[in-house]
């Protein structure tokens, strides 16, 4: 049975499964607040992608974002289903050296990498650096000044395309922080400049538009835009990419509101923009990559809680504070993201009532979800919110020196501990006596 539209089960007690394990026997066996992944949709939504290139007849490459969630035991999921892997700092790619992950097939990432960064890139041989600005050359040419390696980029620039998404999330637009500008010159610019360089190659471009985005249409008019350049450095200088990356971002559900698409309708509009523009300039097809984040882990991630105060307000509200909140999840206080949940061990029982779920931390903002429609609730009930695997346990943080949470993964009806639960040892490990 799926459950509110997501993809999870209620068992015979009544009590919400994920991966065939009782959710509530997870909750008491690791404690409270939990991440739990089921691993089987980690990798549905990996093959969703892989196979969709694959039956079209394209090259490909699918690169999980793992800003999205990072953690040794995910990256080797990831790696066993063989995508590549979008790292943006020198943390996420120590993680995919730590998971085995080939580094052929690591692309780096960010708008302000360091020296060290580049520098770890270029002796791990990374498949791809992801270049952002001029300062970055800058750093690249310095580094390769004393080195033999050669190196392949993409220029990741901005088309200049608004997503309809949270301004927080949206990156393609003119006014951005990311990337060279496809308007004012400053794309073609960088592109000469690493053109130049006899130990860099330019396999083609990147962008990145934004997240969470529900249309096809905003990938096509960003490729329209591409092309537009493509078209023109073909003219002027011969270009034809090897490669064209257009980022990640497809969306996914939350809540009843979200209408996501399948995972492949994003690959055949890609595709069949690609395909057109490149047939109209008569360029060789270009290998597609794209960088899915939430759409791999989103929907396969929930949150187990437990409820503690409850606190009715006659008239106004009842709020039911949780174990956790903005320290796990931070995405309904930084973006007001909305997210659906239910009693774990009451996941069939009659909704009778609206609690608002409110987080443990001292700050009126801390709500994970309005108004969430629910049984009677006791204090010691659980509570599942459902689809927070991408940028949840990534972004968690210690505010009010709350530990992390622990990760668990299910598969096949096998629990596994993939990320220790941090201890108060864990959160004061680096402070220092000053007595
Ligand atoms: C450059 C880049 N690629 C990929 C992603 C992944 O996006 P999403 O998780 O929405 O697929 C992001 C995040 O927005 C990003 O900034
Ligand atoms: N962290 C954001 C997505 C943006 C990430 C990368 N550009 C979110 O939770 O929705």
């Amino acid at each position: 049975m799926i459950i509110n539209n997501h993809p999870f089960a209620v068992n015979a007690k009544g009590h919400l499964e994920i991966g065939g394990m009782d959710s509530t026997i997870l909750a008491e066996k690791y404690g409270t607040p939990l991440y739990v992944y089921d691993v089987s949709i980690i990798r549905e939504n990996c093959q969703s992608f892989v196979n969709a290139f694959e039956e079209l007849g394209i090259q490909a490459q699918v690169a999980y974002a793992s800003k999205a969630f990072s953690s040794v035991a995910m990256l080797q999921v990831i790696k066993q289903e063989k995508l590549s892997l979008d790292v943006v700092s020198e943390g996420e790619l120590y993680t995919a050296l730590k998971a085995g992950f080939p580094t052929e097939k690591i692309h780096l990432h960010g708008n302000n990498k360091s020296y060290d960064e580049l520098l770890m890139a270029i002796e791990n041989s990374v498949g791809c650096i992801v270049v952002d600005n001029f300062y970055e050359i800058s750093l690249i040419e310095k580094i390769l000044q004393n080195r033999n390696d050669e190196i392949n980029v993409l220029i990741r620039v901005t088309p200049g395309v608004k997503s309809n998404t949270h301004q927080y999330i949206m990156t393609g637009n003119e006014d951005s922080k990311f990337g060279f500008s496809l308007q004012n010159g400053q794309a073609e610019q960088a592109f000469l400049q690493l053109s130049e360089h006899r130990q860099i190659h330019v396999k083609g471009l990147h962008c990145h538009i934004g997240s969470q985005i529900f249309e096809t249409d905003r990938y096509e008019k960003t490729i329209n835009l591409l092309f537009e350049t493509i078209s023109n450095w073909k003219t002027n200088y011969l270009f034809e990419p090897d490669v064209l990356n257009v980022g990640g971002g497809f969306g996914i559900r939350y809540t009843e509101k979200d209408e996501p698409l399948d995972l492949q309708e994003y690959v055949h509009s890609i595709t069949k923009a690609i395909k057109e523009h490149a047939d109209s300039i008569d360029i060789p097809m270009p290998e597609i990559w794209i960088e899915p984040g939430r759409s791999i882990a989103g929907n396969a991630g929930i949150t187990l809680y437990t409820v503690g105060s409850i606190k009715q307000i006659p008239g106004i509200r009842t709020y039911l504070s949780i174990d956790g909140g903005m320290t796990d999840n931070i995405r309904p206080a930084l973006y007001q993201a909305e997210y659906e949940g239910v009693l774990a061990n009451k996941a069939d029982a009659e909704t009778v009532n609206n609690g608002s779920i409110a987080g443990k931390c001292c700050e009126s903002g801390d709500m994970l979800i309005w108004d969430l429609p629910l049984p009677e609730v006791e204090s010691g009930d659980m509570l599942a919110v459902f689809a927070t695997g991408a940028y949840g346990y990534s972004m968690a943080n210690h505010y009010n020196r709350f530990p992390n949470p622990a990760v668990v993964f299910v598969e096949n009806g096998i629990d596994r501990l993939v990320v220790k639960r941090e201890t108060y040892q864990d959160v004061s490990r680096n402070d220092l006596s000053y007595e």
